[in-house]
Order: C-alpha cells, then sequence, then structure tokens
C-alpha cells in the first residue's frame, strides 16, 4: 500500500532467489527497447543462507554485465557504524558489556531516514512467474495458496483445537500501516509507559508490546519507535496528550523498551561475529559435552520420540508448557515468558536436542527471527551467551505460580483443565486425586496418567519471583530454580542449584567465545 502510495508497487516472485533474477534479466532482455535494467541492490543480512543468497545474487548480476549493491540494513537500534567495535571479533560475549559500551541508549539511534515522496513507477511489462509455479492475483488467493500445502497435511494432525472463548495475544496484521498504528496505540494508552511492570504477562493484548512481528518482517523499525517514544517523552505530538508520563522524559517504561531493542540488536551482532555457530548444537561457546538426546537418534529410545512429539502437541502435564505450546501452534505467537520455560524445559528439562525446539519455533512463529530465535534458544539451552549458561533452570510450576497465579493462562489454552480450581493442580495436573478424575472428565489423561515429568514445586511455599535473566522484578535476583530435578546430566544441589554431575563447586565462568 505504502508503495502504491508513491507510485510504485511490489511483485511477488516464487523460487531461489538467483534463479528468481536470472528469469527476470533474461525476461527484460527480450524487452530491451523498453526496459533497460541499471542494476540490482539488495539489503545486506546476516546469516549463512542469507550470505549465500546475497553472493548468489552478485553472481547472476555479474554475469549480465550490470551493477550490484548491497545496502547496509538500518532496521536496528544502533546503527552499524556507531558500533565502537572496529571488528566482529572484537563484539563483548556478555550483553550487558556490550550494552555499557553503547550507553546511554537514548541518545544512541541515528534519526530515522524521511520517506521518499515519490519512488519510480514499474514498467509496463514485468516477465511472468516461472512454471510450475503461479501467483494469485490478490491477497486471498496469495493466503489460501499458502495455506493449502498446510490444511492437506497439518503439522501436528492430533493437536487439541482451537479452544472456545480465547484470542491470540498477537492478532498481528501485517504491513507498516498497521505496525505504526500499533505504536501509537501503545504509547497513547499508557501501555509503553507501564511496560516495565507488565512485561512478563501471558494473556491479553497489551502486557508486552507485540511489535515483534513488525520487526522481524521489516514493516517498522527500531528507530521509528524510539523516536515516537521521543515525542512522548519530549511532549512533542499532541496525540499522547493525557497519558501519563506525557512530555516527562524518559520513564522506566519506555527505557524498558529501549532495553529490549538493544537486545535485538545484540543477537544480530552475535551472529554475525560467530557465523554457522549460531546453528551448531555446540552455541557460541563450542561447547559440545551435553549428552543431547534426539528422537530416532542413536542410543535414544522410542521414549525419546515420543517425549518430543507430546512437548509439541502440548500434552507433557506441565500446564505451562502445553498453554505455551497449544497458543503458539494455533496463533504463531507466544510470550517472552513463556518462550523461556518452553525452552528450558525441552533443553534442561527433557534434555532433548535445542536445536529441535529452534526449528519448531522456526517454522511457527510470525515474529521469526533468525538470530533472535536461535540466539535466545541457544542462549536457555547453556551453550550460547548467557554468563550463567548451564546453571540457569526454569522450574515451570514456580514460573506459573509466578506469572499465572491462578491458572487462567493455562485454562485458556489447556480446555480440558478448566474444571480445575486449584492452582496446585492445574500446574501438576498429575496432583488430581484419582477418586476426581473421573468427575472433572480427566480419568484415562496422559497429562494426569503418565506426565513426562513430575516437577516438584510446592504451590502455595514462599518464594520471590525470578527465573532466567528476566526474573520479574529481579532480572539478577533470585533466578527461580525450584526442584523440578532435569534430565541431561544435572542434578539439584540442595542450595537452590541444579549442577551438572562432575562439574559440582567449579567456577561457572563465561569462557569468552
Ligand atoms: C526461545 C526463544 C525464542 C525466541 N524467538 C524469537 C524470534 O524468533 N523472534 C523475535 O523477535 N524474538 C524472539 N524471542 C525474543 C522474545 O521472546 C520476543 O521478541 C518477544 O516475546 C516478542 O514479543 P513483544 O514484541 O511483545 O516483546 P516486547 O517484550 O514488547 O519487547 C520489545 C521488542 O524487543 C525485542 N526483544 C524482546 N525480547 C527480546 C529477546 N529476548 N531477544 C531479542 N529481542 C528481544 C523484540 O523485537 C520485541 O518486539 C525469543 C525468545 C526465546 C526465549
Amino acid at each position: 500500500m505504502d508503495l502504491e502510495n508513491q507510485g510504485s508497487n511490489l511483485v511477488l516472485r516464487v523460487g531461489m532467489v538467483g534463479d528468481v533474477l536470472e528469469d527476470m534479466l533474461v525476461g527484460f532482455r527480450s524487452k530491451e527497447k523498453d526496459v533497460q535494467v541499471v542494476g540490482v541492490w539488495m539489503t545486506d543480512e546476516e546469516g549463512v543462507e542469507e550470505k549465500g543468497e546475497e553472493k548468489a545474487v552478485r553472481q547472476v548480476a555479474e554475469k549480465h554485465g550490470i551493477g550490484f549493491r548491497l545496502w547496509t540494513d538500518e532496521k536496528y537500534f544502533i546503527d552499524d557504524r556507531d558500533i565502537p567495535f572496529d571488528s566482529p571479533r572484537k563484539y563483548p560475549d556478555v550483553f550487558t558489556s556490550y550494552r555499557k559500551s553503547v550507553e546511554p541508549l537514548r541518545d544512541a539511534p541515528r534519526r530515522v531516514l524521511p520517506t521518499p515522496k515519490s519512488l519510480p513507477t514499474l514498467p509496463n511489462f514485468i516477465p511472468p512467474q516461472k512454471e510450475p509455479f503461479l501467483i494469485p492475483g490478490k491477497y486471498d488467493g496469495l493466503q489460501s495458496a499458502l495455506l493449502k500445502p498446510l490444511e492437506a497435511r497439518p503439522l501436528l494432525p492430533k493437536i487439541a483445537p482451537f479452544p472456545k472463548g480465547v484470542k491470540s495475544a498477537s492478532p498481528f496484521e501485517g504491513g507498516s500501516k498497521a505496525g505504526q498504528k500499533r505504536i501509537q496505540h501503545l504509547i497513547a494508552s499508557g501501555a509503553m509507559t507501564n511496560y516495565k511492570d507488565t512485561r512478563n504477562g501471558l494473556l491479553g493484548l497489551d502486557f508486552s508490546t507485540k511489535l515483534s512481528a513488525w520487526l522481524a518482517l521489516g514493516c517498522i523499525t527500531a528507530r521509528q519507535v524510539h523516536f515516537q517514544l521521543i515525542d512522548f517523552e519530549e511532549g512533542h505530538n499532541e496525540e499522547y496528550r493525557g497519558t501519563p508520563g506525557y512530555g516527562k522524559g524518559e520513564n522506566k517504561g519506555t527505557a524498558a523498551v529501549r532495553f529490549e531493542l538493544l537486545w535485538r540488536d545484540y543477537m544480530r551482532l552475535c551472529t554475525r561475529k560467530f557465523g554457522p555457530r549460531l546453528f551448531r548444537v555446540g552455541g557460541f561457546r563450542d561447547d559440545n559435552s551435553y549428552p543431547w538426546k534426539t528422537p530416532d537418534g542413536k542410543g535414544s529410545g522410542p521414549e525419546v520420540k515420543e517425549a518430543f512429539e507430546r512437548f509439541l502437541n502440548g500434552t507433557t502435564g506441565t500446564g505451562l508448557i502445553d498453554a505455551s505450546q497449544r497458543e503458539l501452534y494455533h496463533t504463531g505467537y507466544t510470550s517472552n515468558r513463556a518462550r523461556q520455560n518452553v525452552a528450558s524445559y525441552l533443553a534442561k528439562h527433557l534434555g532433548i536436542n535445542w536445536k529441535l525446539g529452534a526449528e519448531w519455533y522456526e517454522s511457527l512463529l510470525t515474529d521469526y527471527d533468525l538470530s533472535n530465535n536461535w540466539g535466545n534458544w541457544q542462549y536457555v539451552a547453556g551453550v550460547g551467551n548467557d554468563p550463567r549458561g548451564e546453571a540457569r533452570v526454569f522450574n515451570p510450576v514456580k514460573q506459573a505460580v509466578d506469572y499465572d497465579p491462578r491458572g487462567e493462562y493455562i485454562k485458556a489454552w489447556v480446555e480440558e483443565l478448566r474444571p480445575l480450581t486449584e492452582p496446585q493442580e492445574i500446574f501438576q495436573v498429575w496432583k488430581v486425586e484419582p477418586e476426581r478424575r473421573k468427575k472433572l472428565d480427566l480419568e484415562s489423561n496422559i497429562m494426569v496418567d503418565k506426565p513426562l515429568k513430575r516437577i516438584d514445586f510446592r504451590v502455595g511455599s514462599k518464594g520471590g519471583r525470578g527465573g532466567g535473566r528476566y526474573g520479574g522484578s529481579s532480572r539478577n535476583g533470585n533466578r527461580g530454580r525450584g526442584r523440578g530435578g532435569p534430565q541431561n546430566g544435572y542434578h539439584y544441589n540442595g542450595n537452590g542449584r541444579y549442577e551438572k554431575k562432575g562439574q559440582e563447586d567449579k567456577p561457572r565462568v563465561n569462557n569468552g567465545h
């Protein structure tokens, strides 16, 4: 729509990018009198496959004797030209060190580039899509063509259907206009100002910004978010007058949003630094000491396959994990709090290769982003750039107590558990007394009879909020480790910590890859 408004348009093509370009150039050559191609421009991206595509495009352009130009991506919070390190090798391995090197964050971004007033029109002739593909002319046709293979062969034929009465926490509508509208809504409604206190929520539309999909797809940029916040903080946009914090400078909510946007930058810089290690099981740390289990893998029995399938289908018996997995499957979104628990459950409680989880997320997330996804999975699995690495384990029962105390999120997505009223039973459904199971329609339910893990935590016991690097109010405080023993060579040392066997008492240091 924006391109149309500026007199231009967008053409979609299917195929490998090098082949598509080749077909287009050959097609245009046949109409040389009307159209002349003078150059091919593309945006610089991190990632192994993305670099491969860049190379393919460059080669085709060279073969046809036309110019090739690579643009530095400007959709990040801090521009590449302002990163205070002259080589990726020098990028810090710990986020905090990176953050300190670029603070104060509010002064760091460059100005947003102005939108061009007009753009060149498209030529009358455009080479057609090569067979066997067909590009539908209308949006609806495109959508049904994309969904057709999934409808014919759903990824999870047996997953519970979309539960009644629930709505997606991130009902994403593509395009820059919808993204800008969302930013304005977040500021005007006060959600940005409250962000620090609400960001660990699980249910609802505005507990966090839900800007991730627009950011990931390039519909909005981190700099645009920042400057909209500046307008609010400086009192430069009358539309926000009346919102708490208007004209009063940076507040803890707006500062926290900038902080998260910097995490996004940082994950991308790690991809640049570590290249293919983003996808290796040993991660950025190159730590291959974990005895990861893999369904169908060497030495893995059928129980690993079953465990993985139940993890995907959201029938593990651990409410928080099951709710998040079903939410993700049906909506393409699940909150950051839930993502951390799910990743920790797969990697640290089940001991299953974290890469399978990352691939699963890659296939479902509407906000899928190469660096954010794979970098965060590594981080939680203990092979990435979390300085606490393997020692950080989330107890998903304690996390449910802290972040879903009445079990509303779990009951929303796991319909079978709606008759339950006691949080202890919602979070640890195997604790429902056998005599009540029939009455509650939970007899012969695999989550109740055969939970994948009986994660221990006494609901009602005292304990601070906590868990992971986003430990609620205490990012550096209580890490929320309960006593649900993870597998994968860990044991509970009795002091609130899981230790890897054989490494008890060894200092844990970030070994600085
Ligand atoms: C296992 C795992 C996988 C993830 N995969 C992705 C992914 O594929 N794409 C993605 O965008 N985010 C990913 N994240 C990060 C985070 O969960 C999402 O960005 C966030 O939940 C999106 O919701 P939001 O826009 O409301 O976030 P908000 O809390 O409102 O944050 C604002 C923005 O900051 C950025 N951000 C927030 N948290 C992180 C983070 N931990 N790392 C990097 N950037 C962050 C996002 O761009 C987000 O939109 C993942 C996290 C985990 C633990």
